[in-house]
């Protein structure tokens, strides 16, 4: 299996003295990590680390191999992400949207517009302007446009806030699809483990800022515990001596 994201004892220290401390994990080719934890936990302040928006205290950070810190332009190439605003211009089409997305990677070819706009459903509706999207089709967009560069890795944050039942269904099922057929990796936060739970391969739980549960579902949590019961159990037993396990194994 192919390894695309490792994070090493990767800390970020806020001056209120929140953040995350010491968190490790492996992201491989298909999985698709479901990062959980209530508000505040750290969720964006993890993936914000991952993809350069923050840089940490501590740790490394490693994508394709390559150190963020000495190497980023090389580690992010195959990086698409959508991290705290899935914006879009209201007064251009879908399709301009994506257009003027594109001006920031050195060369997508204009028919690469054309197969996001397909791989995530918008083909219909490219040429409406964004203002009439939902904000399920919204959050399509932003897909789509982390899609541009092709990327081997794509990092959602909190992509199901504020969808409708149909629209998070929509949005699951295009990842599921990416996931399987591309072989993509995600690696998505939610606070909300229902929104998540058909298809997460990995499962993270982050608490205060630590990462107490990280591994494959089908390894971590039993075939007849639901993951709203798995996700209370270790919150309930806190961070505890798992972090250390992991860690150490
Ligand atoms: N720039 C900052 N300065 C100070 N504290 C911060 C900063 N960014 C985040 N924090 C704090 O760090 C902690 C983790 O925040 P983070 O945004 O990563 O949490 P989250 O799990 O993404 O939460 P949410 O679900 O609310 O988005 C919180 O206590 C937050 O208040």
């Amino acid at each position: 299996m192919e390894t695309i994201l490792e994070a090493q004892g990767v800390s970020k220290r806020f001056g209120n003295g929140r953040g995350i401390g010491q968190i490790s994990l492996t992201v491989n080719a298909g999985d698709i990590v479901g990062l959980f934890g209530q508000n505040g936990a750290g969720k964006t302040t993890m993936l914000k680390a991952v993809t350069g928006l923050c840089r940490p205290d501590e740790g490394t950070i490693r994508l394709f191999g390559f150190d963020l810190n000495t190497h980023f332009e090389q580690a992010m190439t195959r990086v698409g992400c959508v991290i705290e605003a899935a914006d879009a211009y209201d007064y251009m089409t879908g399709k301009q949207n994506l257009r003027q997305a594109a001006r920031y990677y050195p060369d997508v070819p204009a028919s690469r517009i054309e197969e996001v706009l397909e791989m995530t459903g918008l083909a219909p509706y490219q040429n409406e302007r964004a203002k009439h999207y939902s904000l399920g089709m919204k959050q399509r967009l932003a897909l789509a446009a982390a899609l541009l560069p092709e990327p081997r890795l794509v990092i959602l944050d909190e992509p199901t806030n504020g969808l409708d039942i149909e629209g998070m269904v929509e949005l699951r099922g295009t990842i599921a699809r990416l996931a399987r057929e591309e072989g993509i990796a995600f690696l998505i936060s939610s606070h909300m483990l229902s929104h998540l739970e058909p298809i997460v391969t990995t499962v993270g739980i982050l608490h205060r800022g630590d990462l107490i549960r990280f591994g494959r579902r089908f390894e971590l949590v039993p075939p007849d515990v639901t993951l709203e019961d798995y996700y209370l159990e270790a919150i309930q037993s806190g961070k505890g001596e798992d972090v250390h396990e992991r860690t150490a194994g």
